[in-house]
């Protein structure tokens, strides 16, 4: 599946791009900076004018889980973000509302280094995460310790993030994902439609 990360774009271009590439993509994300430009308005019109696509609003949260998880699922988000350096309790928080309201929390892995961690994300009830390359460690980075994970990943809806292009699929793949989420390599194209084709054919 395909998640298309809308950030660092006005609420129009989100629309646009979305309307460009419906047709490619499986899940909508409103990116974080996006959701603190216009609040979760924005995550309640996505849904609106697409309720038949999965929403997953980018709270990147990391304490208050109960209440952040509420106000993403309250505004139609079918999923939301919390961040896996979070409290114990902010992760449970936010598992138990998502249960309650039949909703996806993804645990993002931004950062990680600690396999153990993980095993205990497992252990707390997570069952997707993301592993995510951040925007600002995309130039340094090497994917080679995605290896590493590989075992670790197996039991969860794996999502990976993080300068996904057709050249870096590869790369993303030996970890098995789920959900490939492509932002700039779609929203910064003069052809979004176009990228997300290109990238939905190699994946
Ligand atoms: O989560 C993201 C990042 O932290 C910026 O907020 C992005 O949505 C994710 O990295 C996907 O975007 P690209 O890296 O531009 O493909």
């Amino acid at each position: 599946m395909i998640q298309v990360a809308l950030d660092r774009l006005n609420r129009q271009e989100c629309f646009h791009v979305v309307s460009e590439v419906y047709h490619y993509i499986d899940y909508i994300e409103i990116g974080t900076g996006v959701i603190k430009q216009y609040g979760m308005s924005i995550v309640q019109e996505m849904k609106e004018r697409y309720p038949e696509k999965r929403i997953l609003a980018d709270m990147k949260t990391c304490d208050a889980g109960k209440h952040e998880a509420l106000q993403a699922f309250e505004a139609g988000a079918d999923a939301m973000t919390v961040m896996s350096f979070s409290a114990n309790k902010t992760i449970r928080d936010s598992l138990k509302i998502a249960e309650e309201l039949k909703k996806q929390v993804v645990v993002d892995l931004l950062g990680i280094t600690s396999k153990d961690r993980i095993v205990e994300l497992r252990n707390l009830g997570v069952t997707s995460v993301s592993m995510h390359v951040g925007k600002d460690m995309q130039a340094a980075a090497s994917l080679d310790y995605l290896d590493d994970f590989r075992d670790t990943l197996k039991e969860f809806n794996i999502f990976v993030a993080g300068g996904i292009n057709p050249e870096r699929v590869k790369q993303f793949s030996k970890v098995h994902p789920d959900v490939y989420i492509v932002g700039s390599y779609i929203t910064g194209s003069s052809i979004p439609a176009e990228a997300a084709k290109k990238i939905r054919e190699v994946i």
